[in-house]
């Protein structure tokens, strides 16, 4: 990330869960000082730092797993992490007080990013928050987040924390050096250093998911493509490493991680908030092959009625909907400006305005 010896404005670090945690399940009270050592450097250098921290459940897990008897993997997990995002916090708190520096706690859920209004209120108490020097640690609410209401992964929420708070890089903390080309268990499998904007790493990605997270690699390299498409630099790089963070932001140091360039023309705040509010689509527009080549041609084309040939499923204005080409593949997500009824009854007629305007299509 720094080669370059560039300084951030403001960034957002992901810690995960296997970066926390010792084999045996115990936090590991170790690490997670060391690396508030370090953003406690970044802090000092002028950097604004959001973190966005996994670890509430395995901390929960290792201080209640032999005290309960037989319960089922929902109720675990919140009781879990109600428990263990208490004792992770303090100690986030202590550390950082020990530098002079206050944090505080964002639990969030995926539903209190839905709405346009409650996205705004989440980015404006991160920004009350920055401005009064104070980290933010972020988490998603695992209390409340069950089953389809639930991130992927903190990976996804970090993703979205980071293009709704206009940072310039994310920092993906994991247990291991970065993205390898091949099985991470293989002594010939190199680490991916650089990847272009729009490659796709999947096939080298192994599916099966670790003991402790809950979405792997994979998610971790689509949330980390797309953050790039967004124009912020994305770093996956090992958090066990001693001066990852500094290495990576504030020295000179060649450090093993990938990197995912940054896409050079940033999309704007609206459009970040539409392409993240993907998993809330409440319909579709199925579009006819000339509307589908005028999307895809020109930035500044919208969606109009005469050019949908189909409305797929209920939805009420201003909720976000597909966008599919005529043969169904979904071509990305935009904000409607009538309800499903009207949509309906208007298909195929000329000079209406817009079902979307291309200030609220975003095209994958
Ligand atoms: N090609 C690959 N390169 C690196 N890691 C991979 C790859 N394929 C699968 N993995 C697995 O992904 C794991 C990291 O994801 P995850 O367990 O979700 O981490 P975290 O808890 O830090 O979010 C690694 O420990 C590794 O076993
Ligand atoms: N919110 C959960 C973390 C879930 C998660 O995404 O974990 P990880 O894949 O380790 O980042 C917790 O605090 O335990």
């Amino acid at each position: 990330m720094n080669c370059e010896s560039k300084k951030y404005r403001r960034i957002v670090i992901k810690i995960g869960s296997n970066v926390l945690t010792r084999e045996d399940g115990r936090p590991d009270t170790t690490r997670i000082s060391a690396l508030v050592d370090q953003v406690a450097g970044l802090y000092r250098a002028g950097v604004e730092v959001i973190l966005v921290s996994s670890g509430a459940v395995a901390s929960g897990r290792s201080i209640l797993e032999q005290k309960v008897g037989r319960i089922d993997t929902v109720s675990a997990r919140q009781l879990f992490s109600a428990v263990g995002q208490v004792k992770l916090l303090n100690r986030y708190y202590d550390l950082f007080n020990e530098y002079g520096i206050a944090c505080g706690q964002v639990l969030t859920t995926k539903e209190s990013l839905s709405t346009r209004r409650q996205y705004l209120n989440q980015r404006n108490c991160m920004e009350a928050m920055l401005a009064a020097g104070v980290v933010p640690i972020v988490n998603e609410n695992d209390t409340i987040s069950v089953t389809e209401l639930m991130f992927t992964d903190n990976d996804e929420l970090s993703g979205l924390v980071a293009a709704m708070m206009d940072a310039e890089a994310l920092v993906i903390l994991s247990n291991i050096d970065g993205i390898y080309d091949g099985s991470p268990a293989d002594p010939a499998s190199q680490v991916i250093r650089r990847v272009a904007p729009g490659r796709d790493l999947s096939q080298y990605i192994d599916t099966a998911r670790s003991s402790r997270g809950r979405g792997g690699m994979t998610t971790k390299s689509r949330i980390s493509s797309r953050a790039a498409g967004e124009g912020i630099e994305v770093v996956i790089a090992n958090g066990r490493r001693d001066g990852i963070l500094t290495d990576l932001i504030l020295t000179n140091r060649d450090v093993v991680c990938t990197r995912f360039e940054a896409a050079p023309r940033p999309a704007s705040g609206v459009k970040k908030w539409i392409a993240s509010s993907e998993g809330f689509a409440k319909g579709a527009l199925r579009l006819d092959a000339g509307a589908a080549a005028a999307i895809s041609q020109s930035k500044a084309a919208s969606i109009l009625a005469v050019g949908v040939t189909a409305v797929e499923g209920e939805f009420e204005r201003d909720d976000i909907v597909r966008i599919l080409s005529p043969e169904g593949t979904p071509l990305g997500v935009g904000r409607i400006s009538c309800d499903s009824a009207t949509a309906q009854r208007n298909l195929g007629r000329k000079g209406l305005k817009p079902l979307i305007h291309c200030d609220y299509l975003y095209l994958e």
